[in-house]
């Protein structure tokens, strides 16, 4: 924005986008209830994980190398997956996504924070038991690699050693909104709502301001 500006031009965007990070160990229910967001309060949703499966499947330079790692149940290296979000991210004319399954670990974290250069509003925290979130991804059918016994288990592994620090982490910082993710798909919606019922008034209120400065953005939910 700084070119932009040295050109003469207006930047794209001049309000900082409303970014919430969606996480939750495999089969939480992070698409699902993104889905029902998108559809309630007008977010785009950003899944990493449907970004890197396009890589793949538009045979990327880095497709088979994403297609090892995904099917290891490993996290592809951090700079390959904040390039593709950020270019989701200004390729949209929207103001305020979800980002589902990032950041799985702490140096997902800090690459995004590098090359972004901000944090994230709000993170979701789909917290749901071991044998729910299994007896889920072996019942997906969506044809995925990873959705098998030995990779699930895998992915159980790595979600515990990397992804909980992350979630500690906005649970220190007071970012984190923890929902208990058992339950109908409604039923765990009816969770979600007031959240998002909170920022949606609350943008409102900064869109006739100028939403210049994203700390003012102070959330009480009820
Ligand atoms: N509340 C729920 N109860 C039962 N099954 C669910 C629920 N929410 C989602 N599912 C199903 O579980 C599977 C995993 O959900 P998904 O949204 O893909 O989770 P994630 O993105 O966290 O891996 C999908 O087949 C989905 O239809
Ligand atoms: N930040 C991310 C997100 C996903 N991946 C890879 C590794 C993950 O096991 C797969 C699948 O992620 P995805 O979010 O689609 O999986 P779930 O919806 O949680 O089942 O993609 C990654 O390497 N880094
Ligand atoms: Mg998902």
């Amino acid at each position: 924005s700084v070119l932009n500006q040295e050109k003469g031009r207006i930047p794209k965007k001049e309000k900082p986008p409303f970014i919430t990070f969606v996480l939750g160990g495999p089969g939480s229910g992070k698409g699902t209830q993104c889905a029902k967001i998108v559809e309630n309060f007008g977010f785009t949703h950003l899944s990493a994980g449907d970004l890197l499966r396009n890589e793949i499947s538009s045979n990327s330079e880095n497709g088979a190398m994403i297609l090892d790692t995904i099917r290891e149940g490993k996290i592809v290296p951090s700079n390959v997956t904040v390039k593709l979000i950020q270019r989701a991210i200004e390729s949209s004319d929207n103001d305020k996504f979800l980002i589902d399954g990032f950041p799985r670990t702490e140096e997902n974290r800090r690459t995004y924070e590098r090359i972004i250069g901000a944090e994230p509003n709000i993170v979701l925290f789909f917290d749901c038991p071991e044998d729910e979130m299994v007896k889920r991804v072996l019942s997906r059918n969506q044809g995925r690699v990873d959705d098998n016994k030995d990779t699930v288990r895998k992915r159980l592994e790595v979600f515990t050693s990397l992804n909980l620090p992350v979630i500690n982490y906005y649970s220190q910082k007071g970012k984190l909104y923890k929902i208990r993710a058992v339950g109908t798909e409604d039923e765990i919606f009816e969770q979600v709502r007031p959240i998002f019922a909170a920022v949606e008034s609350l943008l409102k209120l900064y869109d006739d301001s100028t939403r210049s400065n994203k700390d003012l953005l102070i959330f009480k939910v009820p």
